[in-house]
C-alpha cells in the first residue's frame, strides 16, 4: 500500500480486546483504558468521528466475581457478561469524560445485520449518536445471543460495524502486533508480515487459534474481519494496544503492525448479502454455471442448477457453491427451495409450464449475486 497515512480518514472503528483490557491477574487494565480514552478523544477533537468496539465484558465480569477461569456453560458466560458489561461502560465513562467526550453504550447481535430492516435502523442510530458528537462503545449483546445465532467475535463484529457506518479504517489491537508467518506463542522463528493485500488460502493457514485465555478466535477471526473490510473498501491495521500512542500512531502512517490494503468495495446491498445477511439454503451448480457466474458475470439460471439444500422462501439468501463444493458466491433467490427442486435443470422456457406461471427468468440475478473472491 503506497500511503500508510491515515490522517484524512473523516470515520474510523477502532476494537480492543479482552486480553488488551485485562491484567493476568484478570483484574482491569486501567491504564489501557486511559490510553484508549486520551487518544480516541484527541482524534475526535480534530473532526474525526469514531466508534469504539471492546471485548472484554466476560473478563470484566469475571475478575468483578472474584472467578480466576473463564467459564464453560454459555449461561456464566452470559451471567459474566452481564456483570462485565456494567463494569466496562463505568470505566469507559469515568476516562472519556476526563477529556470532555460523551460515549453512548450499543450492544448489538447477529439479527441487527441480517436482518435488513434492522440492520439500517441500527445504522441510522450510529450516525444520530455520530452526528451529537458521542463516541458509541459497542459490544455484542452477550447475555441474550444464543450459541446458534451469536458472532461470538468481536473482530467480526467490528468488520460489519465498518461495513455499517461506511468507515475508512479499521483498527484491531490486539495483544499481539501483527500477523506473523506463524502463531509467534508456538514459533518463535516466525516473522511479522508488514502488509497483506488479499486473504487468500496461503494467508489464512497462517492463522492459528486465540493466544491466551481471554481473547475468542486468535488471528483466524482477525483475517475474517480483514475480509468483510476491505470488501467494504476500508483499510484495516492490526497493532498491539500496549504501545504507547499506538492509535495515534497508526493514523499518522507510522509503519507499525499489519496493515490490510482496501479492496474491490461492494455496493451496500451487495456487502450485505454477503457478510451480513443470514443464509438459509445452498444451492449447488454445474461447471458451465459456474463459469458463467464468475468468468462472465451472469445471473443464475434454473438449467445450472443441480442440488437444492435447505428450507428457503424467494428473497432469502443462499449460498451457491461450485462442482468442487465450495462457496463461489451468495445471493438473493427468486425462488423458494420446493419451487427451485422442480425447475432445476430446466431451460427457462420450462419454468411457466413446470410451475404453472413464471415471475422470473433467473434463479438469481447478478444484481443480487456477490462472487466470494
Ligand atoms: N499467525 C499469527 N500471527 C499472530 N498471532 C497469532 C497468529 N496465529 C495465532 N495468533 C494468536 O492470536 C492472538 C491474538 O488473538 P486473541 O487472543 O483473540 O486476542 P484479542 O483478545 O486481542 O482479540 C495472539 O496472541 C497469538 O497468540
Ligand atoms: N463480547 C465478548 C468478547 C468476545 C471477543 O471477541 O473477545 P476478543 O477476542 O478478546 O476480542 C466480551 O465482551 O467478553
Amino acid at each position: 500500500m503506497k500511503n500508510r497515512d491515515f490522517s484524512r480518514v473523516k470515520r474510523l472503528v477502532v476494537k480492543v480486546g479482552s486480553s488488551s483490557l485485562a491484567h493476568a491477574t484478570g483484574k482491569l487494565n486501567l491504564y489501557q483504558f486511559e490510553q484508549l480514552a486520551v487518544q480516541l478523544a484527541d482524534l475526535h477533537n480534530q473532526g474525526k468521528e469514531i466508534l469504539l468496539v471492546t471485548s472484554g465484558a466476560v473478563g470484566a465480569g469475571l475478575g468483578k466475581l472474584g472467578l480466576r477461569r473463564r467459564p464453560k456453560t454459555m449461561p456464566e458466560k452470559q451471567a459474566a457478561a452481564a456483570v462485565g458489561q456494567g463494569v466496562l461502560m463505568q470505566m469507559y465513562e469515568k476516562f472519556f469524560a476526563e477529556y470532555g467526550v460523551t460515549v453512548g453504550q450499543v450492544l448489538l447481535s447477529r439479527e441487527d445485520f441480517s436482518d435488513r430492516r434492522r440492520f439500517l435502523n441500527a445504522r441510522n442510530t450510529m450516525y444520530a449518536l455520530l452526528g451529537m458528537g458521542v463516541i458509541p462503545i459497542i459490544n455484542e449483546n452477550d447475555t441474550v445471543s444464543i450459541e446458534e445465532i451469536r458472532l461470538g467475535d468481536n473482530d467480526t463484529l467490528s468488520a460489519l460495524v465498518t461495513g455499517l457506518v461506511d468507515a475508512e479504517l479499521l483498527v484491531l489491537l490486539s495483544d499481539i502486533d501483527g500477523v506473523y508467518t506463524a502463531d509467534p506463542r508456538k514459533d518463535p522463528a516466525a516473522v511479522i508480515i508488514s502488509e497483506i493485500d488479499e486473504i487468500n488460502e496461503q494467508v489464512e493457514s497462517l492463522a492459528g487459534g486465540a493466544g491466551s485465555g481471554l481473547g475468542t478466535g486468535g488471528m483466524t477471526t482477525k483475517l475474517q474481519a480483514a475480509k468483510i473490510a476491505m470488501r467494504s473498501g476500508a483499510a484495516m491495521v492490526i497493532a498491539r494496544a500496549a504501545e504507547k500512542n499506538i492509535i495515534r500512531r497508526v493514523v499518522t502512517g507510522e509503519p507499525l503492525g499489519t496493515v490490510f490494503c482496501p479492496g474491490n468495495k461492494l455496493d451496500n446491498k451487495k456487502h450485505w448479502i454477503m457478510y451480513s445477511s443470514a443464509v438459509q439454503g445452498k444451492i449447488s451448480i454445474d461447471e458451465g454455471a459456474s463459469r458463467a457466474l464468475v468468468k462472465n458475470g451472469k445471473s443464475l439460471l434454473p438449467s445450472g442448477v443441480v442440488k437444492v439444500e435447505g428450507v428457503f422462501e424467494m428473497g432469502n439468501t443462499v449460498c451457491i457453491s461450485g462442482p468442487d463444493g465450495r462457496q463461489i458466491a451468495r445471493g438473493i433467490t427468486n425462488y423458494a427451495a420446493e419451487e427451485l427442486k422442480k425447475i432445476m435443470g430446466k431451460k427457462t422456457s420450462e419454468i411457466a409450464v413446470v410451475l404453472g406461471s413464471k415471475d422470473y427468468d433467473e434463479v438469481i440475478h447478478r444484481n443480487n449475486l456477490v462472487l466470494d473472491c
